[in-house]
């Protein structure tokens, strides 16, 4: 089965127990449109390497399209359709005036020079510059993606359409018309929805233990934020493997020491080294996977001891291992809830550059929180509703955000 079609069984399942008009189903099922591109880049030695870079449009019901751009060596149209499918959903669930959509290019940055992956970029936008803007698709970053690669696709965009276009690309710096709170934005969410989850659960957030995979943009800030609010982390990847520690970590310290460590957590002082695969099997309270999609599958649901999970990452649990989790009652905060955190703040950087006017960062963390909480109630409530499970819940306020529309504009 395909990553799309494993990320509609939720979808699916929602549609049944809503009765849902299958005419809707089959529109939200498929992309409204796909873009595959070529880019040549002279490479610094002076040979033409062509990479491939993709933007899938799933859905422009609710507004623009809006969705991350990946940089990554496993990037394929798949994988794109899927996360642009996670984002109309995501989108729905947080109640943006936004579609969904993604982008991405086969590249493993770590093999380019800086100068060879400005020219991608760059190459990349002015391929499909003729889909996208900000009334019609809004990029933002992703895996391997940041702030210097958003700005030179704002440069690029904005020398194409001859006028300075912020509001075309979120997740800029402050000085290009960035938000306050976008970097750490998607890391304080997941950590909003961990705080209402324990709420639920009847776990006072001070006996909670966590465990967080992956330290890149989302993990380290879910870290930091939750390091914010008392929680205690006792594990902790990246790429290079784990690190355990009972007396629980400083995210903070841990960052400096991998900015001067090679990037990477390994190694650090006092700690227990782990695999990847021992800190997603900790007996923790929380465990959020914020990496890479498909971590926890059918090998090692069974093996998971958290108490519950909080998904960070895109598609970090696989159809079986839902099944799996389900049946041993562990709950899930599903990626398209727990994650909405970094596109709610996109969205706030877009309002800001549309009507070039600044908030200050409480008022971002404010009103995110507002969003995240109304959001993480909205779909608690429909699972509760329909005795079933939170990820089912989210496509039940999603598809129910998505149909009446559908309707109105006389798409069904
Ligand atoms: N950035 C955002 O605003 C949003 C991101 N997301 C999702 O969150 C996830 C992470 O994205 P983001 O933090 O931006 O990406 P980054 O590229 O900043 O970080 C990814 C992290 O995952 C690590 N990693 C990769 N593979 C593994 C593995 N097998 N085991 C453990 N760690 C691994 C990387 O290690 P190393 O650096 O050493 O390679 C890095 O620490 C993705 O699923 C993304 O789609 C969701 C919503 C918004
Ligand atoms: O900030 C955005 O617009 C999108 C972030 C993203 O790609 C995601 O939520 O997966």
């Amino acid at each position: 089965m395909s990553l799309f079609e494993m990320a509609k069984i939720p979808m699916e399942k929602a549609s049944k127990l809503i009765n849902l008009d299958p005419n809707a189903e089959a529109v939200i099922s498929q992309p409204e449109r796909t873009l595959e591109v070529s880019i040549p880049v002279k490479m610094d030695d002076g040979h033409v390497e062509v990479f491939t870079g993709y933007r899938s449009q799933n859905s422009t019901v609710l507004g623009p399209a809006k969705g991350g751009v990946r940089y990554h060596q496993n990037v394929s149209m798949d994988e794109v359709k899927t996360l642009g499918f996670w984002m109309t959903t995501k989108c729905a669930i947080a109640g943006l005036p936004y579609g969904g959509g993604k982008g991405g290019i086969i590249v493993d940055p770590r093999k380019v020079s800086k100068t060879e992956l400005e020219k991608i970029t760059r190459g990349y936008i002015d391929k499909i510059a003729p889909v996208i803007g900000e009334k019609k698709d809004i990029p933002a970053p992703d895996v391997n993606t940041n702030a210097q690669i958003m700005a030179w696709m704002c440069d690029e965009f904005s020398k194409i359409n001859c006028q300075f276009a912020p509001g075309f690309i979120t997740g800029k710096a402050i000085c290009m018309g960035g938000s306050q709170g976008r970097t750490s934005a998607t890391g304080r969410g997941v950590i909003t929805a961990t705080l209402e989850l324990l709420k639920r659960e009847g776990i006072k957030p001070e006996d909670a233990t966590l465990a967080i995979q992956g330290f890149g943009n989302v993990g380290s800030w879910t870290a930091k934020c939750a390091a914010d609010k008392g929680l205690k982390i006792v594990a902790l990847s990246d790429i290079s493997g784990g690190i355990y520690d009972a007396n629980g970590f400083d995210p903070y310290k841990v960052e400096e020491y991998a900015k001067n460590n090679g990037g990477v957590i390994k190694g650090y002082p006092g700690a227990t080294p782990i695999s990847n695969e021992e800190v997603l099997e900790q007996d923790v309270t929380v465990l959020i996977p914020a990496a890479l999609e498909l971590q926890i599958t059918a090998k090692n649901a069974d093996k998971i001891k958290a108490k519950m999970i909080v998904e960070a990452a895109n598609g970090p649990t696989d159809a079986e291992a839902d099944v799996i989790l389900e049946k041993r009652g562990i709950p899930v905060v599903p990626d398209v809830l727990a994650n909405g955190g970094g596109v709610t703040v996109s969205y706030f950087e877009w309002v800001q550059n549309l009507y070039r006017y600044f908030w200050t960062e409480e008022e971002v963390i404010d009103r995110q929180e507002q969003m995240m909480v109304k959001a993480f109630g909205n779909v608690y409530d429909a699972a509760k509703k329909y005795n079933t499970t939170m990820r089912v819940g989210a496509y039940i306020v999603a598809l129910n955000a998505l149909v009446e529309p559908l309707k109105l504009r006389g798409i069904i």
